[in-house]
């Protein structure tokens, strides 16, 4: 199969590496050349326009776009929609909100695959967990491609009808605050408790069979490995938050009570008054941990 992608960041490189490793030809485009070039020597047709890029697909186009949710969707979608047909595929495996996901499904000329994305630039290797929401035809269609992206055919699923994918990647992000948040607050209480604790020792012994055993507390003992049981210079500052807005709007639309991804929500948003919080630096170091997202530090 030949696919197009647009955004070639930390995510986008990925799909292109996968895509390119299953043996599937790809295009590839991205407001920055460097990303463009970047792509090329792993082995991309280059592109230098979205009209470049479609140009060079084949008749039945199948594009996948990886650039930042919100407007960026909105403007790569407006320059593609001349050049779409019904028989035409375009996968969003952004962090789409689900309900703008359902209004361009409806609006794009093209069959539209909203795709929840999990598993971070970290998760490379192993490849990613999708979440698909769209028409089944679709789906099926681009079934080699999501095998490549994800760890493989378990890797992937069709939720339902449009939306749906991005909107349980929206929960899966609620969860995932949630989780940093208890990780977090456990070790600020080991840290600050009365014993003098190496947290890298205590995050790899309970990696090791203990039922909180995770990725992300994988990650906590790397976090500790790195930086030190204290942390270092790691700030009390947690950026992001949309997905997990959403969640709570979502939970509170719905009235269904999720006190802890609340919880975790408006930790975030209080770190931003910095008053040195040691279970916001943990969460503040983790999402460079999955997300390669830049870690706040202090002077
Ligand atoms: N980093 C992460 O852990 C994860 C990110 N995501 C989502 O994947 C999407 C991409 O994320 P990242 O790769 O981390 O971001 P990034 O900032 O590393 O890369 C975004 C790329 O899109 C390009 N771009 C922006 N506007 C464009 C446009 N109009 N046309 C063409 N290229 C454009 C930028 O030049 C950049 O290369 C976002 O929606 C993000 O929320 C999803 C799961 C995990
Ligand atoms: O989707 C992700 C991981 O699953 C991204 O890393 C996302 O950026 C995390 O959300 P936030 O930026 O609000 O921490």
């Amino acid at each position: 199969m030949q696919l197009g992608v647009i955004g070639l960041g930390r995510m986008g490189q990925i799909v292109v590496d996968r895509v390119l490793g299953a043996d599937h030809d790809v295009v590839a485009f991205d407001l920055d050349a460097e990303a463009v070039a970047t792509a090329a020597d792993a082995g991309a047709e280059s592109a230098d326009s979205i009209s470049d890029l479609v140009d060079r697909l084949d008749e039945e186009k199948r594009i996948w776009l990886m650039v930042p949710a919100g407007e960026a969707v909105d403007v790569t979608l407006e320059e593609l929609e001349s050049h779409l047909g019904p028989d035409d595929v375009v996968v969003d495996g952004g962090n789409s909100y689900f309900e703008d996901s359902v209004r361009r499904a409806e609006s794009c000329s093209a069959a539209y695959l909203d795709c929840g994305t999990s598993g971070g630039p970290a998760g490379a290797e192993l490849g990613f967990s999708l979440m698909v929401g769209g028409p089944e035809w679709a789906y099926a269609e681009l079934e080699s491609v999501f095998d490549a992206v994800a760890t493989g055919p378990d890797g992937h699923e069709r939720m339902g009808e449009s939306g749906s994918g991005h909107y349980v990647k929206m929960v899966h992000n609620g969860v995932e605050y949630a989780l940093m948040q208890t990780y977090g607050e456990g070790f600020e209480l080991l840290h600050e408790g009365r014993y003098d604790l190496d947290l890298e020792s205590v995050a790899s012994v309970w990696n090791n069979g203990a039922v909180i055993r995770s990725w992300l507390l994988e990650l906590c003992e790397e976090a500790f490995r790195e930086e030190g049981s204290d942390l270092g210079t790691v700030a009390d500052r947690i950026e992001g938050g949309s997905t997990g807005t959403w969640t709570v709007q979502e939970a509170l639309e719905q009235e269904v009570p999720l006190p802890l991804i609340y919880t975790a929500l408006g930790e975030r948003f209080d770190s931003r008054a910095d008053d040195g919080r040691f279970s916001r630096r943990l969460a503040n170091r983790l999402r460079y941990g999955f997300g390669r997202h830049e870690v706040p530090r202090r002077e």
